[in-house]
């Protein structure tokens, strides 16, 4: 039996890394097997591309490549042996990141995400992606707090603000697979929603 696929996406600093630990005992404990990992990274070669991408000045094209060569090596050697072998696959971010990122933040023609997202998945979709959503002020806010901040985290408020509409506008476009959370509520009220959420999926 194939296992799903799940994506945890929204701006830095939203949230989404918190919930990942809860989704995967919530998951457990209804007896499934849970892999759990990250882009860009999740494979040796992906976190060496993670460590350039989030740390090297490099033209946008060149980030978008390299954010779907991680990909392309996350897809191979993680996401789909496992899913194929009945476990549940976690992914703290996906293509989805890519548009709100490289096409809405950034400015890359969405029809240059779209070829690569075809070319390199053509066959795999998220089975759920949950959006964290928050106002850019309480996801810098959060940051802020918490982390030296890398090279993305240290963009301005509008390049947030593309990505987020882009992310919201992505929501819009899969409503099938798509769950936006509002992410400025408590963690234990966001887990209740949650819980109800993975209920459907199991
Ligand atoms: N609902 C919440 N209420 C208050 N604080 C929160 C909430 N969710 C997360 N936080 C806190 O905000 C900070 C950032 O959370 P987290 O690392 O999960 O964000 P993220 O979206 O994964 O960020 P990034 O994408 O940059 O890794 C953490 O200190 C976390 O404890
Ligand atoms: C997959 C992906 C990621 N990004 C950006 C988004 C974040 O700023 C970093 C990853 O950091 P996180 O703390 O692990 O969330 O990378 C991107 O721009 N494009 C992508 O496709």
């Amino acid at each position: 039996m194939q296992g799903k696929f799940i994506t945890f996406e929204g701006i830095d600093g939203a949230g989404k890394s918190t919930h990942i630990g809860f989704v995967t005992d919530f998951l457990e404990s209804h007896g499934k097997t849970v892999v759990s990992s990250r882009e860009p990274g999740g494979t040796p070669l992906g976190e060496k591309l993670r460590d350039l991408l989030l740390h090297e000045k490099m033209d946008l094209e060149t980030e978008a490549l390299l954010m779907f060569a991680s990909r392309r090596e996350h897809i191979a050697q993680v996401i789909a042996p496992n899913l194929g072998e009945g476990k549940w696959v976690l992914s703290d971010r996906f293509t989805d990141a890519s548009f709100a990122y490289q096409s809405g933040g950034r400015g890359l023609a969405r029809a240059k995400m779209e070829a690569l997202e075809s070319w390199v998945h053509a066959d795999l979709q998220p089975d759920l992606t949950l959006l964290f959503d928050v106002p850019l002020e309480v996801a810098r806010q959060r940051l802020n707090a918490t982390r030296t901040l890398d090279k993305f985290e240290r963009e301005q408020a509008d390049f947030f603000a593309r990505c987020r509409a882009e992310y919201l506008r992505r929501a819009e476009q899969f409503p099938e697979r798509f769950v936006v959370v509002d992410s400025t509520r408590s963690i234990a009220d966001i887990q209740a929603s949650l819980a109800q959420v993975l209920e459907k999926l199991l």
